[in-house]
């Protein structure tokens, strides 16, 4: 019956245990912080004008132009609506383009970032406020053709020209093309451009410079600027990821974003108090990419997962007994249960990140740079950590869904291949876990020093105990600790075994990639640990905020479930020196099983929780009325195959070709 919940999933919110509005506010951060975020997705949700052709049913061509005219239409609105703050717009977008990228993701996300934290006040004023109201459309333009990681390896030039005051922008080589910038191929007219920069024949390093790349009267490319789009990628699809090569692009002197250092009108060249400052745009969007991309992405996949699970119905446990749902068998609760507890574990880290984020970069712009390297080393391990095991969730949860999983009605396609590039962009992942790990391998020697280390890193303060204190009755405190001691342990290895090859006489450099295995493992530990103890903290504050017991309870099931499972994976690293027992291995083990069986009644409640929209999930699978059966053939029928029921090819090639072999 259309307009009523499917039984099977019905069933399951009746006998939800906890008060699931108190999770949600939980979820969001504060009260407040839903009210929010469901009046900006409301403004978006409830807007016909925003009811378009389904994504899935799109060429790429098609699915860029829907961008293009849902972006414009959006801007007018957001402009009629008011919405300024930030995190209002943020959300607004999100509910617009769910899982997909707006034809100014890269000119929300970074070139407005970078102007705010690259450009002097008096650039910001000259360039923010066109930014701001779209008079101009940025990129952000640093990886090119032959380095994306190696920042310093960067081929374009800016030389400065005293005489004219400009500086001379140009792409010596095949290599030093632009390539990959979001938005570049088709959508933007300016970008910031990194370039090595040159005054007076020395090289400077990478520096951010604002360039007009097309006209802003016909959209056609800047003299001296060739543009185009990089061609078919594994998912992205609406977004022009763009290649841009230069030759003497000539702009001027005030173009080069001059917060941090700066060159004179006569081509003095004043130093920036660190030169990673320039950097400051990645960290911004590493730090914002824990939460939007690894959390939400796997938060959402489980919502589906677990949805249609509650609906599905296959096999049998007791012979003759009927078919049960599938989310009633231990090995599924096993699959899906540790994605539905990452993805809270990564909101709640998501927020500290947030928080830690804010803390050093007003700092930074008083002129403290001293948490720099923690805010650096936090941010590398936690974008890769999260974007990595988000991924490898998101495909358990679509594995979960058997063969519809791999159909697009499931949802999890479009959700998944949005966020995997994250493991890649703004830092390959196994890139930024070895600068976590050469922040902890300094930190290891400042501690050794008698130095006291900052926030995440207090715990190289102390040399944990050598056996763990986990008992039957595991808790978290226990499980936090076992964390720490592994991180402890495995960050100890790698610096020893970083000094052992140096002390052997290796030099410095060669030693740091032999113990490349070591330093990331360090780097996992770290970041594992600074989630599980977040976890601990969020169920900390919830119970210091009174938040119902009913919650404190279910969230404390799914925290345990998180760490035990990480323990159950990693079990070398824990059993190793003996520090956890066998019985207390196999504590770990009943643990895990207890906390399946716990928060089997409340799996659709957690999910449900989270409040993603049908139209954010844009999945038959993960409907919210579980009516899945009754909308599968409909969705199917959406498809062009489907627009006749015989195919243009069947005249063309096998009626000839059957007629002929007819006659043989
Ligand atoms: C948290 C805020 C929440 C806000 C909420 C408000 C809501 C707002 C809404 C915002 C919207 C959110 C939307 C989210 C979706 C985002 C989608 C965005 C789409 C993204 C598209 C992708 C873009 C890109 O990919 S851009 C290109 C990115 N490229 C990279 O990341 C390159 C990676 N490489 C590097 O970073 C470096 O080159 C590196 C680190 C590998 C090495 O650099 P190096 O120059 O070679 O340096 P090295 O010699 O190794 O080290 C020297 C020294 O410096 C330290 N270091 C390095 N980097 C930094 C840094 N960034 N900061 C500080 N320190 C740094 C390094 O550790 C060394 O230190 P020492 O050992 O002490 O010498
Ligand atoms: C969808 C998408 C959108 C993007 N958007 C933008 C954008 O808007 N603007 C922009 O400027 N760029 C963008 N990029 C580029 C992106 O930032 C780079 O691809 C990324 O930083 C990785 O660099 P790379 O491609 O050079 O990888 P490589 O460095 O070539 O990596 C290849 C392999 O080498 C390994 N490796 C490299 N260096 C080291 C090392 N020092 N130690 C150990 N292993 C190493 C890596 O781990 C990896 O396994 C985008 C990329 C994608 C996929």
């Amino acid at each position: 019956m259309a307009g009523t919940v499917n039984p099977d999933l019905q069933a399951e919110r009746d006998r939800i245990s906890f008060e699931q509005e108190a999770l949600t506010n939980a979820i969001d951060g504060t009260p407040e912080k839903t009210e929010k975020r469901r009046k900006y997705a409301n403004l978006a949700l409830n807007d016909p004008d925003f009811d378009m052709t389904s994504y899935n049913f799109l060429s790429r061509s098609e699915k860029y132009g829907a961008a293009v005219e849902k972006t414009v239409k959006m801007i007018k609105k957001i402009g009629k609506l008011g919405i300024t703050d930030p995190t209002d717009l943020y959300i607004y977008r999100s509910h617009i383009f769910p899982n997909e990228s707006t034809s100014f993701t890269l000119h929300a996300d970074m070139f407005i970032p970078t102007l705010m934290g690259q450009a002097s006040p008096k650039q910001q004023s000259k360039w923010l406020p066109k930014a701001l109201t779209l008079q101009i459309i940025g990129t952000y333009a640093q990886t090119e053709l032959g380095h994306g990681t190696f920042i310093r390896g960067l081929e374009t030039t800016a030389t400065y020209d005293e005489k004219t005051e400009e500086f001379v922008i140009h792409s010596p080589t095949r290599t030093s093309l632009k390539w990959w910038p979001g938005n570049l191929g088709k959508s933007t007219n300016h970008a910031i451009v990194m370039a090595q920069l040159i005054v007076k024949g020395q090289n400077y390093g990478p520096h951010p410079f604002i360039v007009q790349i097309r006209s802003l009267e016909n959209h056609m490319p800047q003299p001296g600027v060739t543009l185009g789009d990089i061609g078919p990628k594994f998912g992205y699809d609406a977004n022009d990821n763009g290649f841009m090569q230069f030759d003497h692009v000539r702009i001027p002197r005030e173009n080069m974003l001059m917060k941090h250092s700066r060159v004179e009108p006569d081509g003095t060249y004043i130093k920036a108090k660190n030169s990673k400052l320039t950097y400051g745009t990645m960290v911004f969007v590493r730090s914002v990419l824990i939460r939007d991309v690894a959390a939400l992405s796997l938060a959402q996949c489980a919502t589906i997962a677990i949805r249609y699970s509650c609906v599905r119905r296959q096999s049998e446990i007791k012979p003759g007994a009927g078919e049960p749902k599938v989310m009633d068998y231990r090995a599924q609760q096993a699959k899906l249960f540790p994605q539905l507890a990452t993805a809270y574990a990564f909101l709640f880290v998501a927020q500290e990140m947030e928080n830690i984020y804010f803390s050093v970069n007003s700092e930074i712009d008083r002129g403290e740079i001293d948490r720099l390297p923690e805010l650096h080393g936090l941010s590398s391990a936690l974008k890769a950590f999260t974007t990595d095991w988000a991924v490898v969730g998101m495909e358990i949860c679509r594995r979960s869904c058997g063969g519809h999983g791999f159909s697009h009605c499931s949802g999890i396609p479009k959700i998944y291949v949005n966020a995997l590039p994250g493991v890649t962009y703004e830092g390959e992942n196994t890139v930024m876990y070895l600068q976590a790990a050469r922040y902890l391998v300094k930190c290891v020697n400042m501690a050794k020093r008698g130095d006291q280390l900052p926030g995440s890193v207090a715990f190289l303060n102390k040399k944990p105990a050598p056996k763990s204190s986990i008992t039957e009755d595991v808790n978290m405190v226990d499980l936090v600790e076992a964390y720490r001691a592994r991180a402890y342990y495995l960050v100890h290895m790698a610096s020893f075994e970083l000094d052992r090859e140096i002390k052997n006489g290796m030099a410095s450099y060669d030693a740091w990639n032999e113990c490349a295995v070591a330093l990331v493992m360090a780097a996992k530990a770290y970041g594992h640990y600074v989630v599980v103890e977040a976890f601990a903290k969020k169920l900390e504050t919830l119970t210091n905020n009174q938040v119902p017991a009913s919650v404190i309870g279910v969230l404390t099931l799914l925290g345990k479930l998180y760490a035990l499972h990480g323990i159950l994976e990693n079990s070398g690293d824990f059993m190793s020196e003996n520090y956890l027992s066998k019985q207390q291995k196999s504590f770990i083990y009943n643990g895990f099983l207890y906390a399946l069986k716990s928060l089997r009644p409340d799996a659709v409640g957690l999910v449900d929780a989270f409040e993603f929209p049908d139209k954010v999930l844009d999945s038959v699978l993960g409907r919210y009325d579980g009516r899945v059966y009754e909308n599968m053939l409909e969705w199917a029928m959406k498809d062009e195959l489907n627009k006749t029921q015989v195919h243009e090819s069947y005249f063309k090639h096998i009626r000839p070709f059957v007629k002929q072999a007819s006659k043989l």
